[in-house]
């Protein structure tokens, strides 16, 4: 059968490191061209263990990409580069299957927002999509359940690790100013507050930090309900709302940021009340897998008709 051509532009960061070893290992689809300006002409697999034999990484213009012969564009670049890229492809007329891994779209009534486990069937029939981000992946998997009980705007203590930062180097990824430190940052208006409050169409309030440890994220998010619940009601109207979910995981437990890193998963769980009406939970994950990564595979294998978690899970 003949497998769909996909194209990875940006993958030397982190986001593409992830990819290339589930696109490598998906069985419908040939990962044909990945691009790197840094790496250009080196092998793949010096970089990426997992990755298929003979190919190299490619300095590749928006014109280059526009001019390959595929069916998917994965786009892993820095927030407003991929325009360039997208509007080149539309010159060009070749319509391939598009998801951008930035923020750059997800404000974009043309583009499908994909987060698989609110909008899975807009999903499969979708030619653009974007991609959620990391933090706001988390912040929306823990409060979908909950939202039509919101009455006030949940406040979202965030902590990534600081491979969230990308490779381009900056404070929030420099390991001397995170040594034995977290670093608050972007205290108001991040996109991830802006995103998640346009898509939940709720406020949230989010402060983010950054901490010394490379991948993962915790959520601590506090709100006021319109009516108590107990944390054993809370707890089940989580577990019922993600009991067919495969990579939502509901336990009564604080979940820890260690235990989410390296996986695909959402843990949500520490389901903490009071008698007023305040819900306190935790929600962890890892931000380049199911925060990016696992997340693109899902969306990528829903608009091309494969199973969902194709290529994520070994
Ligand atoms: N890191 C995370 O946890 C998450 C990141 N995201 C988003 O995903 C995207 C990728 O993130 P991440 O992988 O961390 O980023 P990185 O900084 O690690 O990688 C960026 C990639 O883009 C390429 N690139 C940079 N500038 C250009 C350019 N002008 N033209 C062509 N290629 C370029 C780089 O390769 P080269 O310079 O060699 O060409 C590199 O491959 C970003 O939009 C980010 O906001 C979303 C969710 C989570
Ligand atoms: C630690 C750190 O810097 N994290 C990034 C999250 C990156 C992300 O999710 O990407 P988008 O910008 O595409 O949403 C940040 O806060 O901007």
């Amino acid at each position: 059968m003949h497998k769909k051509r996909v194209g990875l532009i940006g993958a030397r960061g982190h986001t593409g490191a992830q990819l290339i070893p589930m696109l490598a290992r998906h069985t419908g689809v040939e990962l044909a061209s990945v691009s790197s300006r840094e790496l250009a002409g080196e092998a793949v697999s010096d970089h990426i263990p997992d990755a298929p034999a003979g190919l190299r990484f490619e300095a590749l213009a928006p014109e280059d990409v526009a001019a390959l012969d595929l069916d998917a564009v994965v786009l892993a670049l820095p927030n407003g580069v991929a325009s360039r890229f997208v509007e080149a492809i539309d010159s060009a007329g070749t319509q391939p299957i598009m998801i951008d891994l930035s923020a750059d779209r997800r404000f974009d009534a043309d583009w499908i927002y994909g987060l698989p486990e609110r909008n899975r069937d807009a999903i499969t029939t979708a030619r653009r999509i974007a991609n959620p981000g990391c933090y706001a992946t988390g912040m929306q998997l823990a409060l979908l359940p909950f939202v039509d009980r919101l009455a006030s705007a949940p406040s979202v203590f965030g902590v990534s690790g600081y491979s969230g930062a990308g490779t381009t180097p900056s404070p929030k990824n420099d390991p001397e100013v995170l040594r034995d430190n977290i670093l608050p940052y972007a205290l108001t208006g991040h996109i991830h507050e802006r995103e998640v409050s346009h898509q939940l169409a709720h406020p949230v309030v989010f402060m983010p930090h950054v901490a010394p440890f490379f991948r993962g994220i915790t959520l601590t998010i506090a709100c006021e309900l319109t009516r108590p619940l107990s944390p054993a009601e809370a707890f089940d109207l989580a577990r019922s709302h993600y009991e067919n979910e495969a990579l939502i995981t509901v336990s009564e437990e604080i979940p820890l940021v260690r235990d989410a890193a390296l996986t695909h998963r959402v843990n949500i769980g520490g389901f903490a009340t009071t008698s007023e009406g305040r819900l306190t939970l935790v929600a962890t994950l890892d931000n380049l897998l199911k925060g990016a990564a696992t997340q693109a595979m899902q969306n990528l294998n829903l608009a091309m008709g494969f199973s969902e978690l194709e290529g994520v899970l070994q």
